[in-house]
Order: structure tokens, then C-alpha cells, then sequence
């Protein structure tokens, strides 16, 4: 039995294209952002990867990237799950922030560490910044569980019950799943499924609208490390971008 998952980062965001830390903020997709998604899944179509269920986070550039794919791959139909543990990691008092700025004022490695390391996490926003989810009605009953901050480890710990209780399910119940999610807890998923070492996470970019297919055997262990992209070239010029935000 095949177990076919794709992950398809949201298209370019309007914090994306003007280089502004994000994280929970809940912003649109460009129209850059829109064509993506519609690419996407136009690449679906073409490979007949026909998602049966999809699997999005609460924010609007995943949900809308989602349906955007979905409608080009004539799959606008199919059941759909949403969780907030699928939501980009927090970037707790960053958000909001111009990441050139970032970088310019604390300097390359404190950048990189808050933006690549595996556990050190930015500092806490604070819930009366204005970019605080605190009083979000989506979030409402997280309670205790609602980060103010978030290193790629802690979105590993409350991603990866979300993918054992309910994507893993899908997957053993022989449907094709789409992931739609975040360029961070993307990474999370790639690293748990790849097992890639905290420091090696570190190099891996996630570029935006570009579908990554996994097939995966019955231990859920991909039968291709790193998966493939349904067009690598596109991908691995998008990833480098990404990697060389700030700069
Ligand atoms: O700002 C963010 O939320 C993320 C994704 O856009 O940025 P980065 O790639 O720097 O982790």
C-alpha cells in the first residue's frame, strides 16, 4: 500500500515579499503568493498526485494556499483538518520585525541562532505587543499551551502529536494527504521524518509553493531521504532565496 504525503509551504506572504519576521501573525498571501499556489497545484494535477484529505494550520496564508492548490488540481472538494499545531513557530518579540534590521543590530550570529538554531528561542512577545495572538479567538482555549516565543524544538513538540493522532492516520488508511503548513513547521516535520541532526536542520530552507512529495514505508521512514520536489530546480533556487533572507 502506498502512503503518499505532500508538504506544500504557503505561497509568498505579504510579510515574506518585505522581509518581516512573522511567525503567528496572521498575514495574506501576495498575489506573487496566490500564483504560487495555484502552480502548485497545477504540479499536483500534473503528476496525478490527487490529495484525498488535506491538513492545514489556522492562518490564512496555509488555509487559503491550500485552497487555492486544491481548487487548480480539481480537488477543492475533500475533507479538510485544521489544527494550530500546524502553525508557522512562534517568533515571539521578532515578530513584526524587518529581518535586515535584525541582523544589522544584533549581529550575523545571534540572527542565525534565533532563526536557524534547533532551541534557542527569540525573546517572549509580550501580550500587549500588537502582533500578540493572546487575544485571538482561535487560540481561546489553548490556555497555557499558547507560546509567546517558540525554537524549532518546541514546534517538534506540539507538532508531532497532530502528525501521530491524525495525519499518520490518514496515511494508514491509504489516502494521498496534503500538508499545508509553514515554512518552520515544515522543517519540523521534515527533520522528525529525515532525521536530521539539530545541527544539520540548521541548513535546510523550505521554499515557498513548491510541493515536496514523500512516500513513505510502514514505519512512516521515507523510501527517498528528503523526498522530492515535483520541480526541483524552481525549489532549490526558491530555498536559496529563503536562506539568504536578511541579507
Ligand atoms: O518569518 C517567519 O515566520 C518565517 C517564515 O516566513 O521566517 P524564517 O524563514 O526567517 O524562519
Amino acid at each position: 500500500m502506498s502512503r503518499t504525503l505532500v508538504l506544500l509551504r504557503h505561497g509568498e506572504s505579504e510579510w515574506n515579499a518585505k522581509n518581516l519576521f512573522t511567525g503567528w501573525v496572521d498575514v495574506a498571501l501576495t498575489e506573487k503568493g496566490r500564483a504560487e499556489a495555484v502552480r502548485g497545484g497545477e504540479l499536483l494535477r500534473e503528476a496525478g498526485l490527487l490529495p484525498d484529505v488535506v491538513h492545514t494550520s489556522l492562518q490564512r496564508r496555509a488555509i487559503n494556499t491550500a485552497c487555492l492548490a486544491l481548487d487548480a488540481a480539481d480537488r477543492h472538494w475533500i475533507p479538510v483538518k485544521r489544527s494550530w499545531r500546524l502553525n508557522e513557530r512562534h517568533y515571539g518579540a521578532l515578530q513584526g520585525k524587518d529581518k535586515a534590521q535584525v541582523r544589522d543590530e544584533y549581529g550575523e550570529e545571534q540572527f542565525m541562532l534565533w532563526r536557524r538554531s534547533f532551541d534557542t528561542p527569540p525573546p517572549p512577545l509580550a501580550d500587549d505587543s500588537e502582533w500578540s495572538q493572546t487575544e485571538d479567538p482561535r487560540y481561546a482555549d489553548l490556555g497555557d499551551d499558547l507560546p509567546r516565543t517558540e525554537c524549532l524544538k518546541d514546534v517538534i513538540a506540539r507538532f508531532l502529536p497532530y502528525w501521530d493522532s491524525e495525519i499518520v492516520p490518514d496515511l494508514e488508511a491509504g489516502h494521498t494527504v496534503l500538508v499545508a503548513a509553514h515554512g518552520n513547521s515544515l522543517r519540523a516535520l521534515v527533520k522528525h521524518l529525515d532525521q536530521i541532526s539539530d545541527d544539520d536542520i540548521a541548513g535546510l530552507n523550505i521554499p515557498t509553493g513548491m510541493p515536496l512529495l514523500y512516500e513513505l514505508d510502514e514505519s512512516m521512514r521515507p523510501t527517498v531521504k528528503g523526498g522530492r520536489y515535483l520541480d526541483p530546480e524552481a525549489a532549490a533556487a526558491a530555498a536559496a532565496a529563503v536562506a539568504n533572507q536578511g541579507r
